[in-house]
């Protein structure tokens, strides 16, 4: 499996983070049916790891993957839970290490021309673009794609439905990520329709 097809699956990529263990099947189920195909579980809560094999377990024709991976013991713990896929909010040389011996697709973040560069020179030809806004947003993205046309990237981190088509449009970025279909609200009351009919809006993003 590759991380193109995994972040081509569908234009946005919902980044989780599960607070209830008893959310994580009807959410999941409810995100797929919606048309979000690839799921990234952020390892920020102590059942994240758990999560996602439930998740997996609901939806096994999903691709639930790891956030939040940002040293060995998490990366350790996405292997174990049987990630389809990680992502990191940034890299380091422990990382690309790791990343490189695993054969689980692997999503590093990047925000500066430098780390692209970085991650370029081992190989890495998509990225999450990460903080997205806080880095420069569609601008940065156009910019870096002028000396670097062969990166793709998974821009994450402030988009929302209404900016995420800014991003989609760009000829370097393969789908955005975002947790404006997460509503806490919905998720709390388990309002799992609602939480599809929110999928579907971004599922259907051009
Ligand atoms: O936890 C991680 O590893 C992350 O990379 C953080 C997520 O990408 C952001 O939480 C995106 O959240 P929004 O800004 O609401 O779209």
């Amino acid at each position: 499996m590759s991380i193109e097809k995994i972040l081509a699956s569908a234009p946005v990529v919902p980044v989780v983070v599960i607070e209830k263990l008893e959310d994580a099947a009807p959410l999941a189920r409810a995100l797929y049916n919606g048309g979000l195909k690839a799921l990234e579980i952020t390892l920020r809560t102590p059942i994240a790891a758990e999560a996602v094999k439930l998740m997996k377990a609901e939806v096994p024709e999903a691709y639930v993957g790891t956030g939040t991976v940002v040293d060995k013991a998490s990366f350790d713990l996405s292997v174990a839970a049987g990630a389809d896929f990680m992502v990191s909010p940034g890299v380091s040389d422990e990382l690309i290490a790791l990343a490189k011996t695993s054969d689980v697709p692997f999503l590093p973040g990047a925000a500066t021309a430098s780390e692209v560069m970085q991650l370029a020179s081992h190989g890495f030809k998509y990225l999450k673009f990460f903080p997205a806004e806080a880095a420069g947003g569609t601008a940065m993205l156009k910019s870096i794609g002028g000396p670097l046309p062969h990166i793709t990237f998974c821009p994450t981190g402030g988009i929302s439905l209404a900016t995420a088509p800014n991003y989609l449009a760009l000829n370097n970025v393969i789908c955005v990520g975002g947790t404006w279909m997460l509503d806490k609200q919905l998720i709390e009351n388990k309002d799992w329709q609602a939480i599809e009919a929110l999928a579907r809006q971004a599922s259907e993003l051009k």
